[in-house]
C-alpha cells in the first residue's frame, strides 16, 4: 500500500513533518529519513526538534542542548524545506513527545497536519511513551527502517493502523553513538555527518572522551 495519503485529504493544509531526536550529533541517517518521508508524504516542511532532556537517556552523558541545537541548524541550513524548533530545549524538565506535538499544534494552528518521524525501533515502543493515548490524536506516526532493526506490520499491530505507517528508506548504517565513538578514537567522521558538523565537533572539542554505552 502506498504511504501517500489521498490528495484530497490535505488540500489547503500545511503538512509538517516533525523529526525529534537527541541529535548528538545529527548525521546523514537523520537527514535521509527526513528527506525521504518528506518526499513520500508530500510534506511542505520538516521541522527538526532537538530534545531538551531525553528521559530515556538519563543515565547517559548527553552534550549540551545548545551544541546539539546548533549542529541541527548547521546540518539543515541548506535545505529550504527543513527548519529547526527550540520548543523542546526551551521547555524545562524532561522531554516528552506529547508536549512537543502540543506545542507545535499551538504554534502552527489547527490547519497544520503533523507527521512525527521516528526510527522503527522507537515506534514499536511508543505505547511506553508519556501520554501515548493522546499521541495519535495529535499526529500521524511514520516509522522509518533502520539497519539492524527488523520491523514489520505485526510488530505494530497494537497501534492504530490509520495513524501509523512503516516506511522503508535507503539504509544508512549510521548512529550518533558510532559517530561519538569514532571521534573519540580519532577515526574520521567525514561523509557520515555533514562537513559543517565535522568542523563544529572539532572546534568545540566534542566527544573527545565518548565511551560506549550498552
Ligand atoms: N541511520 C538511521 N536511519 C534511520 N533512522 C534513524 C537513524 N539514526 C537514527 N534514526 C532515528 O532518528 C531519531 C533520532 O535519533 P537519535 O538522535 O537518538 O540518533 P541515534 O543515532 O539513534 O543516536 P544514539 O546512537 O545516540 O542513540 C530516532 O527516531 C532514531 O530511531
Ligand atoms: O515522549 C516520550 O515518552 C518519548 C520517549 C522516547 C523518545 N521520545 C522521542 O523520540 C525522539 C527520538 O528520541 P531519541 O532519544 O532516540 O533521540 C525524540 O523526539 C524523543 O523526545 C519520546
Amino acid at each position: 500500500m502506498s504511504p501517500r495519503l489521498a490528495a484530497g485529504e490535505h488540500q489547503g493544509r500545511w503538512r509538517l513533518g516533525v523529526m525529534g531526536g537527541t541529535f548528538d550529533p545529527i548525521h546523514h541517517g537523520h537527514l535521509v529519513a527526513a528527506s525521504e518521508v518528506g518526499a513520500r508524504f508530500d510534506l511542505d516542511e520538516v521541522v527538526f526538534v532537538p530534545t531538551g532532556r531525553p528521559w530515556q537517556k538519563a543515565d547517559k552523558q548527553v552534550s549540551e542542548a545548545e551544541d546539539r541545537y546548533l549542529m541541527t541548524v548547521i546540518a539543515t541550513a541548506s535545505n529550504p524545506r527543513f527548519s529547526v524548533s527550540r520548543v523542546d530545549i526551551d521547555r524545562p524538565g524532561d522531554t516528552y513527545t506529547v508536549d512537543t506535538l502540543r506545542d507545535l499544534r499551538r504554534l502552527r494552528g489547527p490547519e497544520t497536519s503533523l507527521f512525527f518521524i521516528t526510527g522503527a525501533d522507537a515506534l514499536s515502543q511508543i505505547l511506553t511513551w508519556r501520554g501515548s493515548e493522546e499521541l495519535f490524536d495529535l499526529a500521524h506516526f511514520v516509522g522509518v527502517s533502520r539497519p539492524g532493526v527488523d520491523l514489520d506490520q505485526r510488530d505494530i499491530s497494537h497501534l492504530p493502523a490509520d495513524k501509523v505507517t512503516l516506511l522503508e528508506i535507503p539504509a544508512m548504517a549510521i548512529s550518533s553513538t558510532a559517530c561519538r565513538e569514532r571521534q573519540a578514537s580519532g577515526l574520521p567522521l567525514w561523509y557520515l555527518v555533514p562537513d559543517g558538523i565535522v568542523q563544529y565537533i572539532t572546534k568545540r572539542g566534542l566527544y573527545r572522551d565518548a565511551v560506549s554505552h550498552p
